[in-house]
């Protein structure tokens, strides 16, 4: 994907956005008419001229309709064009998204992601995306503006433009700090958002240990820090649009004397007077946006860098797999987190036979998961060689060793989705397949007992659904696809001992299976079952 940008979208939808640009000269257009039938109107006032006067008058109001209809449009397709292009810009985001690997993506936590989707887009469109309308709109007033004022005499015209000059060069002077302020402040939002989802994700050990009270505080305090980056930021656009303000009205004063002195030299009609302020008005306004406005658009250049940032996952290897034939092997591996001082993994040996079931105890923080994650090619930044039936998994294609493996972690992921569409996660099965996998992972029965069967709606994280049933799903998942190779990482860990055991008992039990279960907790009457307990710390081989 190209590199992200504001300019990107526009092009995009360039033949919406020249409906806009229509819009915007629309209501230019019948504002320029207005103010010069309006002045024609004060003309035949002053010359007491009742029948003119109304004629006039009347033109205008028509005029001044026209543009209720540009202000109509203005609201209603401006908005609508700016959506189409946040969807898109949100789609991209998506994108660069499930473009990057495991490590990349956890980088970060999920709650910066989901302000990147809605807040910085909140702030697209503020500073970006109407902005732009605003300036196009503060342009074409200016253009349309000079042509009135050259209606009426061309030196009104080089004094406006002289004064303009003046208000173009001030917002310059604010452009890179409102640019380290926006940056900051999108800073601030992801921090904000960060901190929301963790105290509310803590809800129910703060309710255990009647700590709520704790919610309210976090939230306040972190409103509150937002709200300053906030004030950082508003007071130096405020001080920027505010500056250009002030020479805006006093050069539109400036304009009016000029007229007041042309009306007296009987070289511009005494209605003219309200025609000129009007377009000096439209002119000072629209010079000092377009200049301020632009300004504040590069302060989003921060945010769209941000998601360029995401590098796609960088990984080489072409190579496909089947199901596993031989084994799984790590030699002499190892393995430091970044940051970390010490490796989790100093030149680890495995291999794990085919259809073989394996148990990986030992203590906590021993490098359980960790092994388990390497092994389904979640992190590549290791020493020393895995392979896959003696291939390489640098030189494998990640999602072909992903298409072999089911993981299942302690809590699975459950969609606010319905039962089957958790299942399929929108992959298409025969009715054939999905019976097959529900009688593999246990589910057939607690299917066969819902109301609504595969059509039950399944609430966030799963709430509705025992930790079982949950684990079972997670596993439908990984099987219906035809994934043989099992990792559980602590997976039956928060399962009755029943429960654990239909599932372990039915996984162990399969010849087709190869079984890799981390645990704490080895049951004695399973041990048997397992080809091998590796013990972390033990020699391995
Ligand atoms: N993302 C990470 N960044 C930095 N260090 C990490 C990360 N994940 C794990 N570690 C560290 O690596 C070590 C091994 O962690 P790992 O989760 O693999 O252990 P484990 O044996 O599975 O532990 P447990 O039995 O408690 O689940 C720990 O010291 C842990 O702090």
């Amino acid at each position: 994907m190209n590199s992200m940008n504001l300019s990107r979208y526009i092009k995009q939808f360039w033949l919406q956005n020249i409906g806009v640009v229509l819009v915007e000269v629309f209501k230019s257009v019948t504002d320029t008419v207005a103010n010069i039938l309006m002045a024609n109107a004060l003309t035949a006032l002053t010359k007491l001229q009742a029948h003119e006067f109304l004629v006039w008058s009347a033109w205008a109001v028509l005029a001044y309709l026209g543009g209720a209809v540009g202000i109509y449009l203005e609201i209603y397709y401006v908005t609508h064009v700016i959506y189409l292009m946040d969807t898109a810009l949100r789609r991209d985001i998506g994108q660069k998204l499930a473009a990057v690997n495991y490590e990349e993506y956890h980088r970060q936590s999920d709650s910066v992601y989901v302000s990147w989707l809605t807040n910085d887009i909140t702030q697209i469109n503020t500073y970006g995306f109407y902005n732009l309308v605003d300036i196009f709109s503060a342009i074409s007033d200016i253009v349309f503006a000079l042509i009135g004022l050259l209606y009426y005499r061309y030196s009104l015209v080089l004094l406006t433009v002289m004064l303009a000059v003046v208000m173009l060069v001030v917002p310059k002077l604010f452009g890179q700090p409102v640019q380290k302020r926006s940056q900051a402040l999108s800073a601030a939002n992801e921090q904000s958002m960060n901190q929301f989802s963790d105290i509310l994700a803590g809800f129910d050990d703060l309710l255990m240990l009647n700590l709520r009270q704790r919610i309210v505080e976090k939230i306040a305090a972190s409103s509150t820090r937002f709200m300053h980056a906030t004030d950082r930021h508003k007071q130096l656009v405020g001080a920027m649009v505010g500056s250009s303000a002030a020479i805006g009205n006093l050069s539109q004063v400036a304009v009016m004397g000029f007229t007041g002195y042309l009306a007296f030299q009987r070289l511009v009609p005494i209605g003219a007077i309200m025609a000129t302020r009007n377009f000096a008005e439209s002119i000072f306004t629209g010079v000092a946006n377009a200049g301020t406005l632009g300004i504040v658009t590069q302060g989003l250049d921060p945010l769209f860098a941000k998601y360029n940032a995401l590098t796609p996952d960088p990984a080489k290897g072409q190579g496909m797999v089947g199901p596993l034939r031989q084994a799984l092997q790590m030699n002499q591996v190892s393995f430091t987190y970044p940051d970390a001082q010490q490796p989790t993994l100093a030149d680890f040996n495995l291999t794990l036979g085919a259809g073989k079931n394996y148990a990986l105890v030992g203590p906590s923080g021993q490098g359980k998961t960790t092994i388990i994650n390497l092994l389904a090619g979640n992190l590549t930044q290791y020493k020393g060689t895995l392979r896959f039936d003696g291939q390489d998994y640098r030189t494998i294609a990640p999602q072909a060793i992903r298409d072999q493996i089911v993981v299942l972690n302690q809590i699975p992921f459950i969609f606010n989705d319905t039962l089957r569409q958790n299942i399929t996660l929108g992959r298409e099965f025969t009715d054939q397949q999905l019976q097959t996998a529900l009688t593999e992972s246990g589910l057939a029965d607690v299917v066969a007992k819902l109301p609504q069967g595969l059509d039950t709606l399944l609430t966030k994280s799963g709430r509705n659904l025992s930790g079982g049933q949950r684990q079972r799903v997670a596993l439908a998942r990984g099987l219906i696809g035809g994934r043989k190779i099992v990792f559980m990482d602590e997976g039956t860990a928060s399962l009755d001992e029943a429960a654990a055991a239909q599932i372990e008992d039915s996984l162990l039990a399969r010849a087709d299976v190869t079984l890799l279960m981390v645990t704490h907790h080895l049951r004695n009457e399973i041990r048997p079952q397992f080809d091998r307990v590796i013990t972390l710390g033990e020699e391995q081989d």
